[in-house]
C-alpha cells in the first residue's frame, strides 16, 4: 500500500489522533513546490499496545459508529485542500458520482415482493465479487463457515455471478426434494457447455422433457446392466460378476508390484480397475492396466475434475473466456478425444448389434432408442450422437466417483489399523476363507457398511453436488430466490454439522451402528448426503455403492494393507469435484492367505 502524504501539522490534531490513535513519524520527503512533508502508513494509527480505541471530542456518534465531527472534518478539509491535492469542489463532485452510481446499482436489483425476505450474505466487490474470501483451496470450508453467520439460506458473489449456497440437512431436502421442481435446473456454465458438445445428461441446461426422458432411458439401461442375473457365472448380478473379476485382477497386480518393487501408489491401479467395470457395464469390454491409450484417458480425467470444480474463473468472470486458459483448453482437448473414443465404440455396437443378444448398456440404449421405450415420453426420440452423450455421461459420472471412493478408503484403512483388523475379522467370520464375497452378505457384515458410511461422510470427497440452477421466482425459508440463480449445495457442510453428528471431525464407523452394533442404524445413515437428493440425485447410486462394498471385501478378503513403519499418509483433501488425496507411492500389501475359490 502507498503511505498517505501527511502534513506535520497533522500529526497530534485530534482528528487524526482519534483519542488512543497515534501517528509515528517517519522519513521526510518533498512534494514539488510543497512544504516539507513526512509520511504516515495507514497501518501506523494503531492503538498502543493495552489500549481500547476510545472516541475523542473531535469524533461524534453516527449510525455508521463514531466519525469526526462535521468541525473536524473541515478543519481537515482545508488542510487537505492547502496541500494543493484536490479541491473540496472535487471532493463533492467525487461523492455525488460514487452516490449516483450506487442509486443506480441499487435501482437494478431485483426487487423483493411484499412479506418475503432478501437473501443474506457477505459484502462483495465489484467484478470479483467474494472471490478473495471464497479462495480456490477450500471453498466448501469457508462457505459452512460463512453459513453459521449467514444462515442455511444465503447469497455470495463469483465473480459477476449471484449465486445462492445452501447448507443444513433439513433446508437441502426442502429445496431439492419438497421444492424439486423449483430447484432442479443446471446453470449455464462456460465449461458445462464444453462437455459431449453441450448436451450431456448431467451438464446441460435442459431440465424439461427431454432430459425427464434422456434420464429415465440411462436409469433403465443401468438397472439391466446392474441388477440383471449373469448368465456365465454364479454372481447373482452381472455387476458382482464384473466388479469380482476385477478385484481379482487387482489383487494380482498389488502382489506381483509387491514382489517387484516392494511398494505400490493403489490409485494408479484402482482407476483402471474402476474404469474396467463401468466400460464392460457399458461397452463389454475390458482393458489391461498397462493399456496407453485408455491410460491416458482414464488419468485425464483428474484435470476434467478440476476444471469441472466451481472453481473455473471463466465460468463466473465471462471476460475470462476470451483469455488464453491452458486448463480450459486441457479440458476442451480431454473432452473430445473422450467424445471421439466413445463415438467409434458406439458405431462398433451399431454394426453388430442384435435384437436378442443385448450385451450391454450401449445395446440396450440402441434397443430402447429403436423401440421408443420410454413409456411416459414415447414422443421423444434417440438419435444415435445422443446415445453417444448419454454413455458419456455414465462413464464420465462412473469410474472417477467409485475410484476417489475406494482410493480414500485406502487411506482410511492404513490410517486406522484397528479398523481395518476390525473389517477382517468381520469378513472371517462371516464369510470366511473359501469363497468371495457377493451383494447378498451385505446385511451380514454391518461394521464392514458403517466404514464405507463412515468413509463417505468423513471424506465428504463430492464436497458440493454439481450446481443447480433454479427453473422459476420460488421462496425458500421466507427468503426471495429468483429464476436462474445458480445453486450452490455444500454436502460437506451437512456431513460435518455439529448439530447432526457428535464429534464430526472424529473417523468412528461405529456412529453409524445400531446401539448393539448388529446393524446400521438407518436414521444415522440417512442423514449422510454424498449423492445428492431429490429430481437430480445421482442415478448410479446403488451400482457406486454396491461397486464400493464389492471392491473392499474382496480387497481386504485376501490382503492387508499398510505404509512402512513411522511413515503417514497425507490426507489433505485437494480440491476438485471430486477432491482427491496427494497420492501415496509406499503402499505396502500383504496377503492374508491364498483363497480356493469354491466358484
Ligand atoms: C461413489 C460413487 C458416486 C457418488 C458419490 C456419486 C455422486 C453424485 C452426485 C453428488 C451427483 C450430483 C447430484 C446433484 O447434482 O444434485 C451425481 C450425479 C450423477 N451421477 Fe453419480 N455418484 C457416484 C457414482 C455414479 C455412478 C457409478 C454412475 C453411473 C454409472 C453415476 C451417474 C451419475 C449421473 C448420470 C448423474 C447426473 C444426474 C443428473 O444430472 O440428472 N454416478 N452423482
Amino acid at each position: 500500500m502507498r503511505p498517505l502524504p501527511c502534513d506535520r501539522r497533522l500529526v497530534g490534531q485530534p482528528a487524526f489522533r482519534g483519542g488512543a490513535y497515534k501517528a509515528v513519524r517517519k522519513w521526510p520527503f518533498k512534494l514539488p513546490g510543497r512544504r516539507n512533508q513526512f509520511t504516515v502508513q495507514k497501518s501506523e494509527f494503531q492503538t498502543p499496545p493495552g489500549e481500547t480505541p476510545l472516541p475523542s471530542q473531535s469524533h461524534q456518534r453516527t449510525s455508521h459508529g463514531w466519525v469526526p465531527s462535521p468541525l473536524k472534518m473541515k478543519a481537515a478539509m482545508s488542510l487537505v485542500e492547502s496541500w494543493g491535492i484536490i479541491s473540496v469542489t472535487e471532493v463533492l463532485l467525487a461523492s455525488a458520482v460514487f452516490c449516483l452510481t450506487f442509486m443506480v446499482i441499487r435501482s437494478f436489483q431485483q426487487k423483493i415482493p411484499k412479506g418475503l425476505k432478501r437473501l443474506p450474505g457477505p459484502r462483495s466487490y465489484p467484478l470479483i465479487g467474494n472471490v478473495l474470501e471464497l479462495g480456490r483451496s477450500n471453498p466448501h470450508l469457508t462457505l459452512a463457515q460463512m453459513s453459521q453467520k449467514y444462515g442455511d439460506v444465503m447469497q455470495i458473489r463469483i465473480g459477476t455471478r449471484p449465486v445462492l449456497v445452501l447448507s443444513g440437512l433439513d433446508t437441502i431436502k426442502q429445496a431439492l426434494v419438497k421444492q424439486g421442481e423449483d430447484f432442479m435446473g443446471r446453470p449455464d456454465l462456460y465449461s458445462f457447455r464444453h462437455i459431449a458438445d453441450g448436451q450431456s445428461l448431467t451438464f446441460s441446461t435442459d431440465s424439461g422433457e427431454v432430459w425427464r426422458a434422456r434420464r429415465k432411458l440411462a436409469q433403465n439401461a443401468l438397472k439391466a446392466f446392474s441388477v440383471s442375473p449373469s448368465p456365465n457365472s454364479s454372481s447373482i448380478c452381472l455387476l458382482e460378476e464384473h466388479v469380482s473379476k476385477e478385484a481379482d485382477c487387482l489383487i494380482k497386480k498389488f502382489l506381483q508390484l509387491m514382489k517387484e518393487e516392494k511398494r505400490f501408489d493403489p490409485y494408479r491401479y484402482v482407476v483402471v480397475s474402476a474404469a474396467n467395470v463401468i466400460c464392460a457395464i457399458c461397452f463389454g469390454k475390458h482393458y489391461s492396466h498397462d493399456d496407453k491409450e485408455f491410460l491416458s484417458i482414464v488419468n485425464a480425467s483428474d484435470e476434467f475434475g478440476e476444471v469441472a470444480a466451481s472453481g473455473n474463473l471463466a465460468d463466473f468472470i465471462p471476460v475470462f473466456q476470451y483469455l488464453p486458459n491452458r486448463a480450459m483448453k486441457k479440458f476442451r482437448e480431454f473432452n473430445t478425444r473422450f467424445l471421439r473414443l466413445l463415438q467409434n465404440m458406439v458405431k462398433e455396437h451399431y454394426k453388430s448389434f442384435e435384437k436378442d443378444n443385448i450385451r450391454d448398456i450401449t445395446d440396450s440404449l440402441i434397443e430402447q432408442s429403436q423401440e421408443n421405450k420410454v413409456e411416459a415420453n414415447a414422443h421423444i426420440q434417440l438419435p444415435k450422437e445422443k446415445i453417444v452423450n448419454l454413455v458419456n455421461d455414465l462413464f464420465g459420472a462412473g469410474f472417477d466417483t467409485v475410484t476417489t471412493a475406494l482410493s480414500w478408503s485406502l487411506m482410511y484403512l492404513v490410517t486406522y489399523p484397528d479398523i481395518q483388523k476390525k473389517i477382517q475379522e468381520e469378513l472371517d467370520q462371516t464369510i470366511g476363507r473359501e469363497r468371495r464375497p457377493r451383494l447378498s452378505d451385505r446385511p451380514m457384515l454391518p461394521y464392514t457398511e458403517a466404514f464405507i458410511l463412515e468413509m463417505f461422510r468423513h471424506s465428504t470427497f463430492l464436497p458440493f453436488t454439481i450446481p443447480h440452477c433454479t427453473t422459476k421466482d420460488t421462496v425458500l425459508n421466507g427468503y426471495f430466490i429468483p429464476k436462474d440463480l445458480c445453486v450452490f449445495v455444500n454436502q460437506w457442510q451437512v456431513n460435518h454439522d455439529e448439530k447432526l453428528w457428535k464429534e464430526p471431525s472424529t473417523f468412528d464407523p461405529k456412529r453409524f451402528l445400531s446401539a448393539r452394533g448388529t446393524e446400521i442404524n438407518k436414521v444415522e445413515s440417512e442423514k449422510m448426503l454424498v449423492f445428492g437428493v431429490g429430481k437430480r440425485k445421482c442415478i448410479g447410486e446403488t451400482i457406486g455403492r454396491w461397486e464400493v462394498f464389492l471392491f473392499l471385501t474382496t480387497l481386504l478378503q485376501q490382503l492387508e494393507f499398510s505404509v512402512p513403519d513411522g511413515e503417514k499418509v497425507d490426507m489433505t483433501p485437494q480440491y476438485g469435484l471430486t477432491m482427491k488425496h496427494k497420492r501415496c507411492e509406499h503402499f505396502q500389501a500383504r496377503q492374508r492367505f491364498p483363497v480356493q475359490s469354491s466358484e
